[in-house]
């Protein structure tokens, strides 16, 4: 069993006790009656230069814990003074320690886009993100059949969340695209096996039309990385090991911003 395999059968078994504690029902009454609609998560990325995703992570498989984020709010008021165009929340709880109260208790303190980072099989997750603040919401691929797939992109597109549907591969690129993708984000790490190689952006940004939005997602260590993406077309990276592990999280966000808004980036889209 992989590792995203095991992720995912713990994801299923607390979605179905929140899914008995909280009917779909419910839900969607919340999302009627109190959520604002969801903001343009792809004009934020679509802004001159090479935008910053900044994500709040306390712990990973791959290494374990991170940083105790005793303050999320705070964290995302920081990734907000740096710069960053959207904040990235996981929000599963096993593995990554993160809470559907992570999400909602950044979207109380700052106006920035938020991101659900999960692995989201089912719709009631979308209406979770939507109850919870969230503007877009992860869709990975790898996790998913492509019926699936195809019916969470116009589900979430439907609810007014853009979907980032994250690939590693050729073939889950063609298959983010033919689930009607705009937000396309190549993931550095191999899900299967935690291994990060940076060079996967390189080889798979050709195979995605110049009008997606691309990002590269992990193994950023500071501006030198995000400077790498973005001489393979990078529109935008995603940020959490070394955002939080740092110590100075608003400066470290700055410092990528100020790298991706160089004069020779500024024209890309
Ligand atoms: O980070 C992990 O170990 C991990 C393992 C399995 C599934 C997902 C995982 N991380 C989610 C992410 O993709 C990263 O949190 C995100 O891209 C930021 O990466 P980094 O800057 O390297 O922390």
């Amino acid at each position: 069993m992989s590792v995203l395999d095991e992720i995912l059968d713990g994801v299923r078994a607390d979605l179905a006790d929140r899914q008995a504690a909280t009917p779909l029902e419910r839900l969607k009454e919340k999302a009627e009656s109190a959520v604002p609609r969801p903001k343009d998560v792809a004009a934020a990325l679509r802004r001159p230069g090479v935008q910053v995703i900044a994500e709040v992570k306390r712990s990973s498989p791959s290494k374990g814990a991170l940083a105790s984020i005793d303050d999320p709010d705070a964290l995302a008021r920081d990734y907000t003074a740096g710069g960053a165009c959207l904040i990235s929340v996981l929000t599963e709880r096993r593995w990554f320690n993160g809470s559907l109260a992570d999400l909602e208790s950044v979207r109380a303190a700052v106006d920035t886009p938020l991101l659900r980072k999960d692995f989201v099989v089912s719709a009631y997750q979308l209406w979770e993100a939507l109850v919870h603040g969230a503007d877009a919401v992860l869709l990975i691929v790898a996790a998913l059949e492509q019926d699936a797939l195809v019916s969470l992109v116009e589900r979430a597109v439907s609810l007014g969340l853009t979907p980032l549907v994250e690939v590693h591969t050729a073939d889950e690129v063609q298959r983010a695209l033919d689930a009607g993708a705009t937000v396309i984000g190549v993931n550095a790490r191999d899900l299967k096996t935690l291994q990060v190689d940076r060079e996967t952006f390189a080889k798979l940004a050709p195979l995605v039309p110049g009008d997606r939005i691309k990002i590269a997602e992990s193994g950023v260590r500071g501006p030198h990385d995000l400077l790498a993406y973005a001489g393979y077309g990078a529109d935008a990276v995603l940020v959490g090991e070394s955002l939080v592990r740092g110590g100075k999280p608003r400066e470290a966000v700055a410092d990528l911003v100020t790298a991706g808004a160089h004069p020779a980036l500024r024209d890309r889209h």
